[in-house]
């Protein structure tokens, strides 16, 4: 059966990336709207009303509008921006989170897809809290190298603008240290309160890497790099996009780099454990366009139509 699909937002860089993967499968009929009246009210409602499933790839207030002109019942909304992810009566898109999390997402209407910054560290935090390897008290930190492509349209226009060089060297930003992923992180990591969340954007187009730095004499008496490593691997089994990797593994640091672009053009997440008797961080790279916004906006669809998860994207082990 085909089903039919609406990127609302379709020429920005979310929208774009998902008419990549969607455009060469016939199971989904793309709706498409004229280009000039892609911020037509009337017109984005017909067409949301219109579709199966409506991709919003849209800043927040004109997500928050695009869901109020839903009134067909049968309508899935799938939202990339921030408006909805920590309201209750959305389901979170990450399907990894919890045993039950692809059965919600499975028969949701309004599926929040998940921030790029926040899906790498609640993959690396969440199945250890539960687990009781991490406590939910912990002052936990957290900092994150992307790419330029992160910011959007703009953002990517500015960094190939900038042909002086102003713009070679990494710009650390959200420096107020309330960037927009916090309560998702805190939320759905399981944390009791925020951490302290700075990310770093630099000269490359896409591409990230969440790292949590832990001291060992906070944390419980059992957690060690192993025990990490077999609880990641407990959780995620059967999970075809995360890959649990060993800090002796060669993909892993390459002559001690850590190459945070290893994932791009997949939707598959990294997680690794590095450190020692005192102290450890926790690593997980991603495609911020990829697993961190439209290949897990896809497979958020994928689930929700009933379809093998992995339809159309490039997984674990491809
Ligand atoms: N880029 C990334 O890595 C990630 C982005 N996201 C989120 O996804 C959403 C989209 O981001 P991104 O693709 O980067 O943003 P872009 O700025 O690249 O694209 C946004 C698109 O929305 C269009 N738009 C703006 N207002 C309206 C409106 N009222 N009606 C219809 N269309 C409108 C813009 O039109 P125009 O073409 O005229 O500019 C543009 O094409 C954001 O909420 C972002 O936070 C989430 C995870 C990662
Ligand atoms: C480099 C850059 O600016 N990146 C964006 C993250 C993009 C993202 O995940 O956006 P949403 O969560 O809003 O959907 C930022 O940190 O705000």
């Amino acid at each position: 059966m085909t089903s039919r699909v609406f990127v609302d937002g379709q020429e920005g860089t979310t929208g774009l990336r998902i008419f990549d993967y969607l455009q060469a499968r016939d199971d989904i009929e793309l709706l498409r709207i004229d280009s000039e009246r892609r911020k037509d009210r009337d017109e984005r409602a017909r067409l949301i009303n219109q579709a199966d499933v409506v991709f919003l790839c849209l800043p927040d207030e004109a997500s928050r509008e695009a869901a109020s002109l839903v009134d067909n019942p049968d309508t899935c909304l799938i939202d990339a921006s921030t408006a909805f992810r920590t309201d209750p009566t959305w389901t979170y898109g990450l399907p990894e989170l919890t045993p039950g999390q692809r059965t919600r997402i499975r028969e949701s209407k309004r599926i929040a897809n998940v921030g790029c910054h926040a899906s790498a560290f609640i993959m690396l935090v969440r199945p250890l809290i539960d687990a009781g390897l991490l406590p939910p008290d912990y002052p936990y930190s957290a900092f994150s190298l992307t790419g330029y492509s992160g910011g959007g349209k703009r953002m990517i226009a500015d960094y190939e603008a900038a042909t002086d060089g102003s713009l070679d060297a990494p710009r650390p930003y959200a420096l107020t240290l309330a960037h927009k992923h916090l309560p998702e992180m805190r939320i759905h990591g399981g944390l009791d309160r925020d951490p302290v969340f700075t990310p770093i954007v630099g000269h490359f187009l896409k591409g990230l890497s969440v790292n949590i730095p832990l001291q060992r004499s906070h944390l419980p008496e059992g957690t060690s790099a192993e025990a990490i490593t077999r609880a990641w691997q407990a959780h995620y089994e059967g999970a075809p996009f995360v890959n649990v990797m060993s800090a002796q593994d060669s993909e892993v640091l390459d002559g001690g780099f850590f190459d945070v672009t290893a994932c791009n053009d997949t939707n598959r997440v990294d997680l690794c454990v590095f450190g020692n008797e005192e102290r450890m961080a926790l690593v997980a790279r991603l495609d911020n366009l990829g697993k961190g916004a439209a290949g897990a906006a896809v497979q958020n669809m994928n689930i929700h139509l009933g379809l093998e998860e992995t339809t159309g994207l490039t997984c674990r082990l491809d």
